[in-house]
């Protein structure tokens, strides 16, 4: 399906929070699913050294596959690394512990925070028409999460309705900044996503209120609910929405991806 809300090569889309266990792989690949059910061709980028959306989608991580360490540090051609997954129309380009490394951190400024970028725009990526990349970032404002970011026309920042959520949030919003200044004018919020909200619970309500007052608009009106089916699928190496497609989990991601996609069609001109 070619994408109406872009005009020239897919939508790149940075999942982000430094803070642990927020939900941005969870994020990453059922957002993924959901989009690729809608019938957009999806690219899921794993650059989390835990690799926990590769193998959340069937990558085994003992195969020595071609990966997104490859992609940045040895200049590996994008059809090596990408993979598909069982859900149609979402493919994966795989993490592995070798991301960790130093090597990185040692190259010049120029062009470290560059390497997504200019691998995420090698021209044969065109093969696969794109509508999406979702990237996944790892738990820190790291090199590798600023190569997200200036490789990305937004972010988009899962928010866990528990304690301290909203902590952090400056940081990782002087970090955008600092990007804007540097090397990606352009880059957008495109939106916060309140994950594993439990409606029963002062505390989710209370997040959701503070979030909704902070952050107006940015934040999705569709919240994620805590779910256990959420947290099986992975071991099933399922997004939940093809693990159990009647659950609340299901149900959110789809409504949170026609809600993303219905904001990019009123903000695209
Ligand atoms: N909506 C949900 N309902 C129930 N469990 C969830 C939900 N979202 C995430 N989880 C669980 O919470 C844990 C953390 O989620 P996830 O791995 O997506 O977070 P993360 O931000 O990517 O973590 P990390 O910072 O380590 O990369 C996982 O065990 C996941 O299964």
């Amino acid at each position: 399906m070619s994408d109406p809300t872009r005009p020239v090569g897919p939508r790149i889309i940075s999942i982000v929070n430094q803070k642990g266990g927020v939900g941005k792989t969870t994020t990453a690949i059922n957002l993924g699913a959901a989009l690729a059910d809608e019938g957009f061709n999806v690219l899921l980028v794993d650059l989390d050294p835990q690799g926990n959306a590769s193998t959340g989608l069937g990558i085994d991580p003992s195969e020595r596959a071609v990966t997104t360490y490859d992609l940045l540090l040895e200049d590996a051609d994008l059809k090596d690394v990408i993979r598909p997954t069982n859900v149609e129309g979402l493919v994966i380009a795989p993490a592995t512990t070798d991301l960790s490394s130093a090597d990185i951190e040692m190259m010049s400024v120029e062009k470290r925070s560059f390497l997504l970028h200019d691998a995420l725009r090698q021209p044969e990526i065109d093969a696969f028409a794109l509508d999406f990349v979702l990237i996944d970032c790892p738990p820190s404002l790291s090199l590798l999460t600023v190569n997200a970011m200036v490789a990305s026309h937004s972010v988009l920042v899962p928010l866990q309705s528990e304690f301290f959520a909203l902590e952090g949030l400056s940081q990782l919003m002087l970090t955008v900044r600092e990007v804007r200044q540097t090397a990606n004018p352009n880059l957008r919020i495109e939106g916060v996503v309140l994950t594993m909200y439990d409606r029963r619970n002062n505390l989710s309500q209370q997040v959701e209120a503070d979030a909704r007052e902070a952050l107006g608009e940015l934040v999705f009106k569709t919240v994620v609910p805590r779910n256990v089916r959420v947290s099986e699928a992975p071991s099933f190496a399922m997004p939940v929405i093809s693990y159990d497609p009647a659950s609340k989990g299901s149900q959110a991601y789809r409504a949170l991806a026609q809600e993303m996609v219905e904001k990019l069609e009123q903000t695209t001109p």
